[in-house]
């Protein structure tokens, strides 16, 4: 096959003032969706990414989280004191920067999705996502990928728990060994599967280095959309914020990510939110089990194995240089993680300055607390076992007070309740939210496999007609 070259030119340059589609955000979920709606040729589709292009091997290094302050391609949104929230951005979004674990989540996750979500209709988009020898690079990570605290991890639990058979892609309650999207340990991101084949296209135009600032609307319908250019030569045209452009379409989706899709609906649209100028979203809580290790180890990819609770709790076993990453965690070098999958906790999103947003958790009720720390309290036991003579340093376990946030916040406009099936906003014309935002339950297993399946479905679905 003869591809056309792609260099950082065919994302830059100028915006056309009118498309078919515009999707707003290049990250997990929208670059699965350019790609499927741009295969008919007739469907003209602009993809505008606020970030600016294809992050370098240096930041696709799965044995790295490239989210400190340096970093060229995370927005930090304002979090709570001493806690960080973060998010992707660039040609991948947060594909490119997480922790590059691919797991589904469990079968029984979508019993309360809307229609056109049977558990067939998943497994099929699924596969098309991790299928061996499928455009994300999923395998399951493999023995050089586990330290001496995975592999301990593993003695320890799998003669407590039932284990997943490492070939199957559904996990289980148990001890499943992470699958990870890697090709040689560069994350593969969303990005480099989809978009970049699919830029050859002439009807796909994608424009980095562009923020959306607000949806434009006529009454109930959404017309189209207003950008800024952020590019250091639109900075200096206009010695300010740059150069503001209007873009009319048919249709707006927003893939800008739970955050980011919430920021533009507060700027845009208040009524999609409601008088309280707050959306409340879900966010998976994680309590740290800190220790200090005997012995230093070569970095590897950060979560290679978890066990799953039937009470809907992650055991997460992060390898060795997992703290540096995190502000304010458990004193050691090393930490596990105990975290609330199913009982969700409240994080409520509300408008910052310069297109961040303001991230608050609500404290977790009782029922969803005591679980967390009643598991954290069985890892400091196992942390304590045989298992981890030779891992852990006596007397260096410790854990963390402060119960905080995976990341992961998901489910503000829930498919079902504010979205349709497909996406689509209730009660507003010509705008559909595909990303983070729509999930409709919060799942055993890290949302990121879930939502490029899903933008996958829901792209395949639009092409279709529905
Ligand atoms: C540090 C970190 C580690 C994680 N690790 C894992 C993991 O290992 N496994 C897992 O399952 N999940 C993980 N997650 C969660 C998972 O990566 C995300 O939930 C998922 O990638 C979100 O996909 P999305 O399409 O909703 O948004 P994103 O992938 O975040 O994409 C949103 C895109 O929209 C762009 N954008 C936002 N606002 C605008 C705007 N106004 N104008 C233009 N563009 C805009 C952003 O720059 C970004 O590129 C992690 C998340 C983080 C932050």
């Amino acid at each position: 096959m003869v591809r056309t070259p792609v260099d950082e030119t065919s994302v830059t340059g100028e915006i056309p003032r009118r498309a078919d589609v515009v999707i707003v955000g290049a990250g997990s979920a929208g670059s699965v969706l350019a790609d499927a709606l741009s295969r008919d040729g007739t469907r003209s589709v602009l993809l505008l990414e606020q970030g600016s292009g294809w992050p370098d091997a240096a930041v696709r290094d799965l044995r790295t989280l490239p989210i400190g302050a340096s970093s060229g391609f995370v927005t930090v949104h304002d979090a709570p004191p001493g806690q960080t929230v973060v998010r992707g951005r660039g040609l991948g979004g947060s594909s490119a920067i997480n922790g590059g674990y691919f797991l589904r989540w469990h079968r029984d996750d979508f019993a309360g999705w809307p229609t056109g979500w049977g558990v067939d209709d998943v497994e099929t988009a699924y596969r098309e996502l991790d299928e061996s020898g499928g455009p994300m690079s999923v395998y399951p990570f493999g023995e050089d990928d586990l330290g001496p605290a995975a592999r301990a991890f593993e003695r320890f639990w799998s003669t407590r728990v039932p284990v997943r058979e490492v070939t199957d892609r559904w996990p289980i309650i148990g001890l499943n060994r992470v699958l990870g999207n890697n090709a040689h340990r560069l994350r593969t991101t969303s990005a480099e599967a989809f978009l970049r084949p699919a830029l050859a296209r002439s009807n796909l135009v994608v424009r980095t280095g562009i923020q959306v600032r607000e949806i434009l609307m006529a009454g109930q319908w959404a017309t189209g959309l207003r950008a800024t250019g952020l590019r250091a030569t639109d900075l200096r045209a206009t010695g300010s914020g740059g150069v503001d452009t209007d873009v009319a379409c048919g249709e707006v989706i927003l893939c800008a990510g739970t955050l980011g899709t919430a920021g533009i609906l507060l700027r845009s649209i208040p009524e999609v939110i409601g008088t309280s100028g707050v959306l409340v979203a879900g966010e998976h809580r994680e309590v740290l089990v800190g220790y200090r290790r005997r012995s230093a180890d070569d970095p590897r990819p950060l979560l290679p194995t978890v066990v799953h609770t039937d009470d809907g709790i992650e055991i997460r076993c992060y390898s060795d240089d997992f703290q540096r990453y995190v502000t304010g965690s458990a004193g050691g070098s090393q930490v596990m993680g105990v975290c609330g999958m199913l009982h969700a906790g409240p994080a409520r999103l509300s408008s910052a300055s310069g297109g961040s947003v303001r991230v608050r958790f609500d404290d977790l009720d009782e029922s969803a607390a005591a679980p967390l720390w009643a598991t954290a309290s069985d890892v400091v036991d196992m942390l304590a076992s045989a298992e981890f003579d030779e891992v852990v340093e006596p007397d260096s376990i410790s854990v963390d007070p402060v119960i905080r946030s995976s990341q992961h916040a998901f489910g503000s406009l829930p498919m079902g309740v504010r979205t349709d099936w497909l996406g689509g906003v209730v009660g507003v014309r010509g705008l559909r939210v595909v990303d983070g935002s729509i999930l409709p339950s919060p799942g055993r297993s890290g949302p990121h496999a879930t939502i490029m399946m899903m933008a996958r479905r829901i792209g395949v679905a639009l092409a279709a007609g529905h």
